[in-house]
């Protein structure tokens, strides 16, 4: 590419994006990229620069009914573009490549939540100055395979610690067992020494797209600061001190100096499993291979006559606290598609009674909401 890319390529304009657009040139809409939401709406990249995003009618219709269909961080996005207002309306949200979700925070809610779009790594992020906690890294790294995006592992504050090695073999093995063609790159770092950054420009280069998942802490913000050669983002150390300065508290997409775009994920606590009806057995391959020989086939390798997996736990091929994860997970997968269940009933169930009140005009459906 040329030293001076086009404003598009600059938001991460790829072959996808151009194939995605391709239906839409000719509309009168111009392409924009999703770069945070707010309470009141969006703010939108453009070629033309920043704008203020708002949803066009029908699509705001449509993502009330579908949270899949809402715009999110890092998507691409049809603008109708008033400059002279410095907003824009957003029609439509183009095909995604690659999405991470979650499953929507709060009691019951059986809804997704997406956390990025169209992102091309993400960086798990884990502090080598805490011992790994491994079910929870079995769980990002379920819901990044089900993203399409390739996982990467991010071991931070390198310089905290005399050696890496005990965090690297806790979690080498775990890595080794995710199915696919290349495993999981794993990257030993501090942004405060700046150890292992230069390994990372692959990822934050023209036109990749990296979203930074990790709990609160793991220095997520401080890395995105070393990227972007300045304090933009809210760190611990600042948050103390209340500081103010631009910074964020919420998903953002930003513009790295080196061409490539970043999406921080601060304060996200739970990671609850969304399409992971796949990625849950690829992050598990060990397991879902000897599971291919138990006697039935929806097997919970709990208690089941002929089960494979727990003879092999028997026989000590595969570690009880692996299996145990590996059960959590597939019982949530289980008790989601539970809830969706009910959750799709109850929808069916309201509108047949909306239905009748109106065949029967009944008089208390006036006036009252449900
Ligand atoms: N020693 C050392 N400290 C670091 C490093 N990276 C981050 N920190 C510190 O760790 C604390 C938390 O870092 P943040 O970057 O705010 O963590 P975060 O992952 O963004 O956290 P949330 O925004 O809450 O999700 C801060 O006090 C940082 O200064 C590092 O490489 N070495
Ligand atoms: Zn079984």
């Amino acid at each position: 590419m040329s030293d001076a890319p086009d404003p598009l390529a600059r938001l991460g304009w790829d072959e996808h994006a151009a194939g995605a657009w391709a239906a839409h040139r000719g509309d009168g809409n111009l392409p924009g990229r999703v770069a945070a939401e707010h309470r009141g709406g969006y703010v939108v990249l453009a070629a033309a620069g920043e704008f203020r995003g708002e949803l066009a009618g029908r699509l705001r219709k449509a993502a009330a009914k579908d949270a899949m269909q809402k715009p999110a961080v890092g998507d691409w996005v049809a603008l109708d573009i008033h400059a002279a207002l410095g907003t824009a309306t957003i029609h439509t949200v183009l095909p995604r490549k690659t999405v991470l979700t979650r499953r929507a925070a709060g009691r019951g809610a059986a809804a997704p939540q997406i956390v990025a779009a169209d992102v091309d790594s993400v960086f798990i992020v884990h502090p080598l100055d805490q011992a790994p906690n491994l079910r929870r890294l079995e769980r990002y790294l379920a819901i990044t395979l089900a993203s399409g995006a390739a996982p990467v592992l991010a071991l931070t504050k390198a310089d905290l610690v005399e050696t890496a090695e005990p965090v690297l073999s806790a979690i080498r093995p775990l890595l080794a067992r995710v199915a696919g063609e290349r495993p999981v790159p794993i990257h030993v770092l501090s942004s405060v020494s700046g150890q292992g950054l230069d390994e990372l420009d692959a990822y934050i280069a023209r036109p990749q797209t990296t979203a930074l998942i990790g709990a609160s802490g793991v220095g997520k913000s401080t890395l995105i600061n070393r990227w972007l050669g300045e304090e933009r983002l809210l760190t611990g150390e600042l948050r103390d001190d209340g500081k103010g300065r631009h910074t964020t508290t919420h998903r953002e997409l930003l513009v790295l100096p080196r061409g490539g775009l970043v999406i921080d994920t601060p304060g996200m606590r739970e990671l609850g499993l969304w399409n992971a009806d796949e990625s849950v057995p690829e992050a598990f391959a060990d397991i879902a291979a000897v599971a291919e020989n138990c006697r039935f086939r929806d097997c919970t390798h709990a208690h089941e006559p002929g089960c494979a997996v727990v003879a092999a736990a028997a026989a000590g091929t595969i570690e009880p606290e692996r299996l145990d994860s590996y059960r959590k997970l597939v019982a949530e997968l289980a008790s989601l598609a539970k809830d969706r269940e009910t959750a799709a009933r109850n929808r069916a169930r309201k509108a047949d009674h909306r239905s009748l009140r109106a065949f029967y005009r009944d008089p208390r459906s006036r006036g009252q909401g449900d």
